[in-house]
């Protein structure tokens, strides 16, 4: 299937309501599955991923029950039970980092796989961690890649190394299961954190749910034993989703406020309006969410991304239409995302007349008057959202396999901006 998306000529002005984060929501599933007593989980992400990951956690006899965007949870605290066959878990990175730390909480034999492009998805960092713990965890073909095979009597806790350089998901599903080991635990940190923001979102939620973490400069971490503590809890916006909002409003030259989505999100993602503010846009706080306006000057920025890689194909879509050159530094974990996201964009960007310089770990792009052409996705939804955006401005865009926005926002295309 394809999609052609048809440009907008009015002037843009709207507000948008994003579901539910889809980090938030994994998050907060996982430490409503591990609490003693039942949580009530409020707008919750009702995605690919995030439902792969309720269904993995119902495989393992979790109860959850959802209607409309609302799940209620019934925790069983370590009791998690090995399903009979391998959890599928599709392309979703955060459900197969974070659970394969959580099976080494349960008893009994784990094996969690997923699709192709997963299978390639590193994860060896994780498992050597969980052998630390007293766990018997490993990559089934040898090749530091799902499927995962956990066979676990529980987590002796203690102290762990772990190395987050290609993803902070590893120190993430670390966290989340430091509470279940038989000892307090410490995690020691052995290189520089990628996708730092989202450890502190971890770290968040486990609080919510009663689990304080002592971080020392996030070189080590330091988790007692306990339980975590249901609770009601409400997922905010998703800021990654958001951005293609805010981008629309950059390249537009309009005004979108997307909510709802705090001013003191923790949510990595927010800090893309910060960067399109450097690229000459405003920014407004707008009740419970925030407003982009898009100026006539869109210029060009050096930025360090590696904090907030989901949202580089939205900004080098943008980078496309400003002046001057955008320089994306440190995003080299970009590469083993959905596709190789560094090399999908260039390419695509190419195809649509605009000059890129594809690096080692970063993008260089110029800025110039991108043409229509037909986006390969590669099966990556934020390909698929970011070049669907540059057809809102654009003639003769068309988005192959668009049905892949699933993944993290199955209504992508229902919100009113595309016909
Ligand atoms: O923990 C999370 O919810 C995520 C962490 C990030 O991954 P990495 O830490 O692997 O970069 C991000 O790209 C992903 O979409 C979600
Ligand atoms: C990289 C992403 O997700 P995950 O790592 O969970 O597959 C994403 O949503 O952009």
């Amino acid at each position: 299937m394809k999609k052609l998306i048809t440009p907008i000529s009015n002037h843009l002005k709207l507000t948008i309501t994003v579901p539910g984060s889809k980090s938030l929501t994994h998050r907060a599933l996982i430490t409503a599955a591990l609490a003693k007593g039942h949580s009530t989980l409020e707008n919750i992400l009702l995605a690919e991923d995030t439902l792969l990951t309720t269904e993995a956690l119902r495989q393992m006899g979790v109860k959850i029950d959802i209607s409309n965007t609302q799940a209620v949870v019934q925790g069983i605290e370590k009791k998690l039970i090995p399903p009979k066959r391998p959890v599928y878990l599709g392309n979703s990175g955060t459900s197969m980092r974070l659970l394969t730390a959580i099976c080494a909480i349960g008893q009994g034999r784990f094996v969690l796989t997923g699709n192709e492009r997963m299978q390639q998805r590193p994860i060896q960092p994780l498992l050597d961690a969980l052998n630390q713990w007293g766990v018997k965890a490993y990559s089934e073909r040898q090749n530091g890649c799902p499927p995962v095979v956990i066979e676990t009597q529980g987590l002796n806790g203690g102290k762990t190394e772990i190395d987050p350089t290609i993803s902070s998901q590893f120190l993430s599903g670390l966290l989340l299961a430091a509470p279940y080991g038989r000892r307090d635990s410490v995690i020691e940190v052995k290189g520089k954190i990628a996708s730092l923001p989202y450890v502190d979102l971890t770290i968040d939620v486990m609080e919510k749910f009663g689990i304080s973490v002592k971080n020392l400069n996030y070189k080590c971490f330091e988790v007692k034993k306990g339980h975590y503590q249901a609770c009601q809890y409400t997922i905010e916006g998703d800021c990654s989703t958001a951005s293609y909002f805010w981008a629309a409003a950059a390249i537009l030259k309009g005004e979108v406020t997307v909510r709802p989505i705090a001013q003191t999100s923790k949510q990595a993602d927010i800090g893309f309006v910060n960067v399109l503010k450097k690229m000459g846009c405003q920014i407004i706080p707008q009740g419970d969410g925030i407003k982009v306006i898009g100026r006539n000057n869109l210029r060009g920025i050096t930025v360090d991304m590696n904090k907030m890689p989901d949202v580089v194909p939205t900004l080098a879509v943008v980078a496309a239409f400003a002046k001057g050159e955008t320089v994306i530094n440190n995003v080299g974990h970009l590469r083993v995302k959905e596709c190789d996201r560094l090399q999908a964009v260039a390419t695509e960007l190419k195809k649509m007349g605009i000059e890129v310089k594809e690096k080692k770990d970063g993008l260089i792009i110029k800025g110039g008057q991108p043409q229509g052409a037909e986006i390969e996705t590669y099966n990556d939804h934020r390909i698929a959202m970011s070049f669907a955006i540059a057809g809102l401005k654009v003639p003769g865009i068309i988005i192959r396999n668009p049905d892949c926005v699933k993944k993290s926002f199955p209504g992508f295309w229902e919100t009113g901006l595309f016909k």
